[in-house]
């Protein structure tokens, strides 16, 4: 059992070590919490223990001061963190503070400052337009090759993994219906996304470059932005998402801090058009991240939407957010937009896994199109690391609970 030897090819090993924040049973304390094979690290009681000097930074119900503290404060913690849980001269001291992760609560790790939701997946984008604008001469809209397309979404929402999602109501119009409908959603679906997790903030009027990203993004974690795609598609024209998506959106109580994903980092595909000076990227480092994502619904794997295949990368995104002068906030979170790959069995989405809900998945306890009240949606993921062990990402789950009638 001693979380010191955990087994070779853990995907939670030493060379990982995710960021979450737990409770013990009994009690309403929150701590920051390092995640290592099954267990979790008091982080703030070891470092109080070892005499550390980032002690006060860990000792919070909260992430929000070390992704405060920046890039320098984040490494060094990192350093210290394998260090305590891998030298055998800490053991006697860290080891009484490992809880085992079937004992503790786990909680939304961070407070979310500002959220935003990106349309990054060009497999997603050309779906989704030919499925909303069939009409439309190009299922993409002529800006989608020239800038990251997002708009902003509701932090005060954002859940920890393991919250019921209630079913949302709201206004419906199908073309064939003669006046909108009220009542909870009969299209609610998912999105398999990544998010990312910004630490350092940026002052107003001060633009970050691409290669600010990793001064500023902490780490990043799974993200599922729960849709109503009935009441979206009514909505949503001319200004964007609004109560389809407000409602609820999940996130993985592990964030994974970028360091422990330098392996997982990619080129981006071929880009078909050259961005502007701001966004472009090709004498940058790779800023594709190679994770391998899984969707499963009710206990059956229903897609493997690999992340490597996104047109824009996090750090197009940044800079694109912070281009017109926005500064960033501690805390501040955004979703790369749904992942889905070329094939049929790499989408996102419901929206694109059943066309629209005309061609419904046959999963072993029936079909299914869009969500049904009790259905459980996990998204998992992991990132090749060193020596060829996987880096786990954990997951992101949600049961969908019945809405009001
Ligand atoms: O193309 C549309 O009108 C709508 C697209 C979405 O619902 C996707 C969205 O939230 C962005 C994304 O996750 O890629
Ligand atoms: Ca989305
Ligand atoms: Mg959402």
């Amino acid at each position: 059992m001693p979380p010191f030897d955990v087994p070779e090819g853990d995907p939670f090993g030493p060379h990982n070590l995710p960021y979450g924040v737990f409770s013990l049973p009994g009690s309403s304390h929150r701590s920051v919490g390092v995640r290592l094979g099954d267990h979790v690290l008091d982080a703030g009681a070891a470092a109080h223990a070892l005499g550390s000097p980032y002690a006060a930074l860990l000792a919070r119900p909260t992430l929000n001061p070390l992704l405060a503290a920046g890039r320098t404060a984040w490494s060094d913690v990192r350093r210290a963190l394998t260090a305590w849980v891998t030298l055998p001269s800490h053991r006697e001291t860290v080891e009484p503070l490992f809880h085992p992760l079937s004992s503790v609560t786990l909680h939304l790790p961070f407070e979310v400052a500002d959220y935003v939701d990106f349309y990054a997946s060009e497999n997603h984008a050309r779906n989704v337009g030919q499925i909303f604008r069939p009409d439309a001469a190009d299922s993409l809209t002529p800006n989608w090759k020239h800038l990251p397309i997002g708009y902003h979404g509701r932090s005060g929402t954002v859940v920890v993994s393991g919250t019921d999602v209630v079913r949302p109501s709201g206004q419906r119009k199908a073309p064939t219906d003669a006046a909108p409908l009220f009542g909870p959603s009969v299209r609610l679906d998912i999105e398999a996304e990544v998010g990312f997790v910004v630490g350092a903030p940026s002052r107003m009027g001060e633009p970050v470059s691409l290669d600010g990203f990793r001064e500023h993004v902490f780490g990043l974690c799974l993200l599922n932005d729960w849709s109503a795609r009935d009441i979206q598609a009514w909505e949503y024209v001319p200004l964007g998402p609004f109560l389809g998506k407000s409602f609820a959106t999940s996130v993985s109580a592990w964030i994974t801090p970028l360091d422990a994903l330098e392996e997982a980092r990619v080129a981006p595909p071929a880009r078909t058009h050259e961005p502007l000076p701001y966004l472009d990227d090709s004498d940058e480092e790779p800023g594709g991240y190679d994770l391998r994502i899984t969707v499963v619904v009710n206990g059956h794997v229903v897609s493997e939407p690999p992340f490597s295949t996104m047109y824009w990368t996090a750090a197009q995104q940044l800079a694109h957010m912070t281009v017109n002068g926005a500064s960033l906030r501690t805390g501040d979170l955004y979703g790369s937009g749904t992942v889905s790959g070329p094939a049929d069995r790499e989408r996102g989405s419901l929206l694109e896994l059943t066309w629209n809900g005309r061609d419904a998945l046959e999963l072993p306890d029936g079909k299914r199109t869009f969500l049904e009240d009790g259905d459980v949606v996990t998204l998992s993921a992991w990132a090749p690391g060193p020596d060829g062990v996987r880096v786990g990402l954990g997951e992101v789950t949600g049961r969908v609970a019945p809405g009001a009638q």
